[in-house]
């Protein structure tokens, strides 16, 4: 089904050549999207904070041309990058009615991550939500009257057919997906700013990452997602992140931290359950993710810091916790949990405002 109200009109007015370089960041789900349906829509819907110091940073040169289909190279990190080329093709193909005006152009884009990729960090969030503020940014220059708001539901409704998680990347600090009865505004389109007040306490949440695995995992979140198909318990799962959902909005409105704990641990405990139960089934944490999650709950216990774990399809283990908590966490973090991390490699992460566009457009 073509969605008319992305489909740009016909123009003369393509620039001839250009260049436009995107920051966007990964985002932590609370609510999780795990299960899709035709066209990147989802199974249910899903709640995230956006993240600040884990993005992606793209760059896109693009070039007019006779030939009349698109043309691209990808580099990542400085190299030649072809086995990232056909999720981005795929990206192209799927956006082709949206952007018509991208198959007059041959494009060079540029990318890097400031964390591993691949490994549960939502790299393909970051990234791709990147590129589709790139395109914007080309649609921009054709038809520069483009208000704010139709460039960043353009963008979050291009980043979803690209990767559906990078549809909460554009902007923060708590962007929801999907259609809910408690979100007027929601769609399965595209990502909507949390239009509910959000308490003081979640405005400055920090967001730890414990590289359990830097390794590029076995199992991808495409894959993951189809495999809730054939899954006996999709639809108990599916009833569960609406209710999930609908029951986080008072939460996020009072600061109920330990209320807040026990939905989003369940909801990351449920997401690895229903991997499980796949056919076939896999198992993405590893050990250490397990040894992790005993010492934050003994650690809460004994303390009452209100720390907690979030997981996205990996090993890696999100540590979440209020600013006031800071310095328990982190010696926690340094003293203990570091001893379960590759290298001893973390990365200490926050709520964040979105994607920016940093040449001089
Ligand atoms: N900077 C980037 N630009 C374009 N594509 C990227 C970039 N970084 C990652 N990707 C794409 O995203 C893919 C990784 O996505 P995948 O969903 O498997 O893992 P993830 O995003 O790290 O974890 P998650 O399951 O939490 O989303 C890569 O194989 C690549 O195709
Ligand atoms: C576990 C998750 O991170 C799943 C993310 O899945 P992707 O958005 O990476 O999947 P595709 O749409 O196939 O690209 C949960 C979430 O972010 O909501």
């Amino acid at each position: 089904m073509l969605h008319k109200e992305f489909v740009p009109e016909t123009s003369e007015n393509l620039p001839e050549k250009g260049k436009v370089t995107w920051q966007s960041p990964s985002n932590i789900a609370l609510v999780k999207y795990w299960g899709k349906k035709e066209n990147q829509i989802p199974a249910n819907p899903s709640v995230s904070f956006t993240l600040s110091n884990c993005h992606s940073t793209t760059s896109f040169q693009y070039q007019r041309t006779e030939s009349a289909t698109l043309e691209f190279d990808f580099y990542f990190e400085g190299v030649k990058k072809d086995d990232f080329k056909p999720k981005i093709q795929k990206f192209f193909e799927r956006i082709r009615d949206y952007s018509p005006y991208l198959q007059s152009y041959k494009l060079e884009i540029h990318s890097e991550n400031s964390f591993p990729h691949s490994s549960g960090i939502a790299s393909s969030a970051s990234g791709m939500s990147a590129l589709a503020l790139c395109v914007m940014s080309l649609e921009k220059a054709i038809f520069p009257e483009m208000s704010l708001e139709y460039f960043n539901r353009k963008a979050s409704f291009l980043a979803r057919l690209g990767s559906g998680s990078a549809s909460r990347s554009i902007e923060g600090p708590l962007v929801e997906w999907g259609k809910h009865a408690d979100f007027e505004e929601s769609s399965d389109l595209f990502g909507i700013n949390y239009p509910h007040d959000l308490h003081e306490v979640f405005k400055t949440y920090k967001d730890t990452i414990l590289l359990v695995d830097k390794g590029q995992k076995t199992v991808s979140s495409t894959l993951g997602h189809d495999l809730m198909h054939g899954n006996p318990f999709a639809e108990a799962r599916f009833k569960q992140a609406n209710s999930n959902l609908a029951k986080l909005i008072p939460i996020l409105q009072s600061g109920d931290l330990p209320a807040f704990i026990e939905i989003v641990e369940s909801e990351a405990l449920s997401l690895h359950a229903v991997m499980l139960s796949s056919i076939p089934y896999f198992i993405l944490m590893k050990p250490n993710t397990l040894e992790i999650i005993q010492r934050i709950w003994e650690f809460r216990r004994e303390t009452g810091v209100p720390v907690c774990f979030t997981l996205d399809a990996g090993a890696n283990v999100h540590v979440l916790y209020p600013q006031h908590s800071e310095n328990e966490v982190l010696e926690l973090i340094k003293n203990e949990l570091v001893a379960y991390c590759e290298n001893g490699h973390y990365i200490c992460d926050e709520i964040g405002s979105g994607a920016r566009r940093i040449d001089n457009g």
